[in-house]
């Protein structure tokens, strides 16, 4: 675990207070706290539920690849261009957040390398959150700083403390002949690793940027639609951990409706020949008896 930073160190990255509703990230902040509560008890249930199953862990890995892919997608074809909103994204991204390759690793080691079981989104919701994001942000470029926020500031946080149970499951990271539970550990848990000797630092440079870049040069109803945006993905980020429940249970509706289908013929058999038996029975002891 990184050390919080000093105030002086605070006041060194330039981090705005928490209550300064002037910079648009405290703002979002602010006006998502409700919807980041309920994604919080969401996520804290569901993920309990995904470690103690291999396959919906990775389905939750997935759906999130699609995000973060789709976001980064997003955010590189704007720093393409040659506009205010390229420049600005620019000064705050940073390549070492991206989560685009080390879910792909860690899905790679999930699905035990079929890469068309994860490659696109399959789920609805996915399928339509992923089409947002690139439309979306095509026509709005500015839409992306709340993508910028939200998804990555996520990451020292929330994700640091799914880090600390993942890292302990041992249903996630079974012992395998052969392997250490090291080794497995290194292949499966890249989302959560950030690759800089000081994540606190990484943060506050992240916030710092963003804060430079976002606090003067938008006008106000850029920010409003912004902070929108960034409740939209709130709310499309529990729909889609939500999502991936209701799939698993129309599936195994439809497992058991298959079961119940195909076996149907034995379990009318079998109480066909019961009933048999029984008349049967029923007749010779009235014969016997006469
Ligand atoms: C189990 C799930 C989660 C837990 C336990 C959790 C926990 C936390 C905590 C402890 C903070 C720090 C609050 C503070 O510094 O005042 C935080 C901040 C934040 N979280 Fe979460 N979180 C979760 C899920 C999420 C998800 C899914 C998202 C995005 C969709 C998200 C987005 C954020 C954002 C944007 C911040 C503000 C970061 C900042 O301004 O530095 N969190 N979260």
């Amino acid at each position: 675990m990184q050390p919080k930073l000093s105030p002086a160190q605070k006041l060194e990255f330039n981090i705005p207070a928490k209550d300064d509703v002037g910079a648009l990230g405290n703002r979002i902040n602010a006006e998502t706290k409700a919807l980041h509560d309920q994604i919080n008890a969401v996520v804290t249930m569901k993920f309990a539920l995904a470690l103690r199953n291999q396959k919906v862990y990775r389905q939750g890995l997935q759906a999130f690849y699609h995000i973060y892919r789709h976001i980064e997608i997003a955010l590189e074809r704007e720093m393409e261009r040659d506009t205010e909103y390229a420049q600005m994204i620019k000064n705050i991204y940073q390549p070492v957040l991206c989560r685009t390759e080390p879910l792909r690793k860690d899905l790679f080691y999930f699905y035990e390398g079929h890469s068309e079981k994860y490659e696109n989104p399959i789920l609805p919701l996915q399928i339509e959150y992923a089409q947002h994001i690139l439309e979306s942000t095509k026509e709005k470029p500015y839409l992306l700083l709340a993508y910028m926020h939200v998804m990555y500031l996520a990451l020292f946080a929330g994700v640091k403390l799914l880090n600390s149970q993942v890292m302990k499951s041992l249903k996630l990271f079974p012992k395998i002949k052969g392997q250490s539970r090291d080794d497995a550990l290194r292949q499966g848990t890249n989302f959560f690793k950030l690759d800089v000797p000081d994540t606190e630092e990484l943060r506050a440079v992240y916030k710092r940027d963003y804060e430079l870049q976002t606090r003067n040069d938008l006008p106000e109803n850029i920010k409003q639609e912004i902070v929108e945006e960034s409740k939209f993905v709130f709310i499309m980020t529990g729909k889609i951990v939500k999502e991936i429940e209701s799939h698993n249970i129309a599936k195994l509706q439809s497992n058991f409706n298959y079961q119940l289908k195909t076996n149907l013929h034995y379990v009318i058999t079998a109480v066909l020949m019961i009933s048999v038996c029984y008349f049967a029975r029923n007749m010779v002891s009235h014969i016997l008896l006469k």
